[in-house]
């Protein structure tokens, strides 16, 4: 449990934030090599969002998985799947996905809608604003929305290729106050620590400078889509939107709990209007 009345910072900004993102990613959620949920691991996170849900703040949630989870159809002599396996495996995948999702917040009370999103879906004012309204509905009914990108028909020329930035797009288009992503390293480090032994954490970001981004590789995994590569182009749409973002090792037990208890990431700290200073409050559900 988180100690709601911490004088920690990290847990400030957690307790402040009316408006959470939470992304997810591939390799936290989905095993390459067996194609199943990791379901044990998803319920705790669920018990972990439904703590911030019943002090009346608002969680958005986007999940990667879908093209891991569907992969399994596919015999390993594919390697890397061409685009058109991609997007059936994807198919394939985001049926399970959604459904986890869906008996994990049932058992702990709350419903879900699913949207499925595509870059018009930001491009196009009207589809933009179809967006933001669709998912306040949801909010307001205590329906927790749970993204991905339309992984089955986004064309590789405008498709986002990985939910880092479209997560970013959604805290930018709903005003959200913090943008949580969950992979599987502690933050950025000054060097991809899965290749290098001499990487060191940086615990603090307020400005993406050259030297920042210099720091970022592409994913090691090979099953993740963006790296810190794109982790850093949503921190940059975020903070420019005034939102904080923190990347954190999602595999911890309760994960979001873990970064407002002060544990082990990376803060995008952005200049303006961050509620920081926001009191923490007890809102009202919406
Ligand atoms: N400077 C860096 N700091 C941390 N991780 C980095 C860095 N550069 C590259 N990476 C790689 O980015 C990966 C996380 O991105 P990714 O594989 O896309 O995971 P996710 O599924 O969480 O999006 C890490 O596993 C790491 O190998
Ligand atoms: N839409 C894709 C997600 C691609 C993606 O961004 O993956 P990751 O880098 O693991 O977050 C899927 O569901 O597989």
């Amino acid at each position: 449990m988180f100690i709601p009345n911490s004088s920690k910072k990290e847990c400030r900004l957690m307790l402040s934030a009316r408006r959470l993102i939470v992304k997810i990613g591939s390799t936290l959620i989905a095993d390459a090599e067996t194609g199943e949920i990791h379901g044990p691991w998803l319920e705790r996170l669920i018990e972990d969002v439904v703590r911030f849900l019943k002090r009346g703040q608002e969680v958005i949630i986007i999940t990667s998985g879908a093209v891991t989870l569907g992969s399994c159809h596919f015999t390993r002599s594919d390697g890397l799947l061409g685009i058109g396996k991609k997007q059936a495996a994807a198919a394939i995948g985001q049926v399970r996905l959604m459904l986890a999702f869906e008996q994990s917040l049932k058992r702990n009370g709350f419903g879900m809608g699913q949207v499925l999103l595509a870059r018009e879906d930001f491009d196009d004012q009207h589809r933009r604003g179809n967006l933001r309204s669709t998912l306040q509905q949801l909010l307001k009914v205590g329906a927790v929305p749970v993204l991905n990108e339309n992984d089955t028909t986004a064309a590789v020329e405008t498709c986002f290729g990985d939910n880092d930035r479209l997560a970013a797009q959604v805290a930018q288009l709903l005003g959200a106050d913090l943008l949580i992503l969950l992979s599987d390293v502690d933050g950025l480090f000054t060097e991809d620590p899965h290749r290098s032994s001499s990487a060191r954490l940086v615990r603090e970001v307020r400005r993406i400078t050259p030297e920042i981004e210099g720091m970022a590789a592409d994913s090691a995994s090979g099953r993740g889509s963006g790296g810190m590569v794109t982790k850093l182009m949503a921190a940059r749409i975020a903070m420019d939107a005034g939102c904080i973002m923190v990347i954190a090792k999602g595999k911890e037990p309760c994960p979001l709990t873990a970064i407002a208890n002060g544990g082990t990431s990376t803060w995008f700290l952005p200049q303006v209007g961050s509620p920081a200073d926001r009191p923490i409050g007890q809102w009202k559900r919406p």
